[in-house]
């Protein structure tokens, strides 16, 4: 791979002799990865696939996974890079806290942060670009999340309204992007030697709003892609010095992991608790991450948190579909109708006035004239509610994906809507009536699938 000649230069004045095994790393091949979602059940295609395990993930995997592979898109697996996996494994949230995740699409680290969250708290996901804020509201749907919130919203109009609120912040940053070009040489055009010095200046500006909304005792995970010590080792002296509320805190080294540079910064022999992740050290790409406690003991008063805003009609509605599936209710959520659409908004969120949000929280169905037609986002997440599903197999799945009407060798005794799994995994609504199976996989994802296509 072609290098620009000023990134050699620069890094060979940095690296010394470890110089030329970093460079002949970019001419290895990529590692590819995947991560399983532990909310949903294991296929026996992911079995085959899980036998060389990533030994910082307990739930990573070496290995390519295939998007149109029914696993794929019904959340059970995520396409990551392995080393990538490293942030949401020290970002690692415990259960019922309030997450944000400030620079989020496509989302694989939402999809990791959510698989420790396990359906209990806050995950604010926030995206600031209107085109890839729907990657994201995507990646969020396949995984079945009913505790998160889409926003895409600037990191200063979140901080206006969730000052002090969360326990822990990911800000995976905007950045050069270095430590991704052998995986995306494309990427390689954008960098001059200037770039992270500009980069630098939008990170400082993120985590000055990221830091406004950390709790006390509350975590700030930063990680980036690139190997530039301004955007990284200098990047935290920075946030050491300007926030001294905010200390460091060591991140287990393994698997060729290493202890961030202070020489490449201000010296602060503190910088060693951050890790780089170098290509020539370990399978993956490049990274960086620290992780930071908020030492302030400051708290902000509690906001008032969201509320159903049902008409009588609608409630009624969806009770009455609910009880068609033979369950009671969705826990923990608010039931807010906007227009004809039906969320179930994570109950922990506050309510907030002027953020632009992109989902606010899982779309349930729509409200149709004396009938709710439910969506796919809620089969998707029907499983972590013990929801009846209805069997079907790989040939069905495969017509059903394509948006045809299919046959069931048993007819139902009651006719509605059902929730489909294949192996297990829920796949989407049905309308069944008999031995016939109506369609509602959503036209926009419809597609013609073979064995072949959509093998694991
Ligand atoms: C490294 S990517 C995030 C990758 C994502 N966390 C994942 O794991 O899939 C950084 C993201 O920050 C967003 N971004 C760019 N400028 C931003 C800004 N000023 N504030 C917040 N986010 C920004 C980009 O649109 C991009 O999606």
């Amino acid at each position: 791979m072609q290098l620009p000649a000023e990134f050699m230069t620069k890094y060979e004045r940095l690296l010394g002799d470890q110089a030329a095994a970093f460079f002949a790393a970019f001419d290895a091949p990529v590692e590819k990865g995947f991560r399983v979602n532990p909310a949903k059940a294991v296929t026996p295609a992911m079995r085959v696939k899980m036998t060389s395990a990533v030994s910082y993930s307990p739930i990573g995997y070496y290995g390519r996974v295939n998007g149109n592979a029914m696993e794929h898109l019904a959340g059970a697996v995520y396409s990551q890079e392995p080393s990538a996996m490293t942030v949401g494994e020290v970002a690692r949230p415990q259960l019922n806290e309030r997450v944000l995740d400030l620079c989020a699409a496509p989302g694989g680290k939402t999809t990791h942060l959510l698989s420790y969250l396990r359906q209990t708290g806050l995950l604010v996901t926030n995206e600031i670009n209107p085109k890839r804020v729907t990657a994201l509201g995507d990646n969020v749907e396949r995984y079945g999340a009913l505790n998160t919130v889409i926003t895409n919203a600037t990191p200063a109009a979140l901080a206006k309204e969730l000052a002090g609120f969360f326990d822990r912040i990911l800000v995976d940053a905007p950045c050069s992007g270095e430590g991704m070009f052998r995986k995306d040489p494309a990427a390689m055009q954008y960098w001059t030697s200037d770039y992270p010095a500009e980069c630098a200046t939008r990170q400082r500006e993120i985590l000055t709003e990221a830091v406004k909304m950390l709790k006390p005792g509350g975590y700030l995970i930063y990680s980036t892609c690139t190997f530039a010590p301004e955007e990284d080792e200098q990047m935290m002296a920075w946030l050491l010095k300007t926030y001294p509320q905010l200390k460091l805190e060591p991140i287990e080294k393994t698997a060729g992991m290493v202890d961030g540079r202070p020489e490449w910064a201000d010296g602060n022999p503190e910088l060693k608790k951050a890790a780089r992740l170098f290509p020539h050290l370990m399978r993956g790409e490049g990274h960086f991450i620290a992780k930071l406690v908020n030492t302030d003991e400051t708290t902000v008063k509690p906001q008032k948190t969201v509320r159903d805003n049902l008409t009588p009609a609608q409630r009624q509605l969806w009770q009455q579909f609910l009880t068609s599936q033979g369950v009671t209710a969705i826990p923990n959520v608010a039931l807010q109708a906007h227009g004809e659409q039906l969320y179930a908004v994570p109950a922990m969120m506050p309510v907030t006035r002027k953020l632009k949000v992109f989902r606010p929280g899982t779309q349930l169905g729509t409200f149709k004239k004396k009938r709710f037609e439910p969506s796919y986002a809620l089969a998707l997440a029907s499983d972590s509610l013990d929801w009846p599903q209805l069997a079907i197999d790989h040939e069905q799945w495969q017509r059903y994906v394509h948006g045809e009407t299919f046959q069931l060798t048993t007819a139902v005794t009651t006719n509605g809507f059902r929730v489909l799994s294949c192996d297990g995994l829920p796949v989407g609504f049905g309308k069944a009536v008999g031995a016939t199976v109506k369609n509602f996989f959503p036209k926009g994802l419809r597609f013609l699938a073979t064995n072949e296509n959509t093998q694991l």
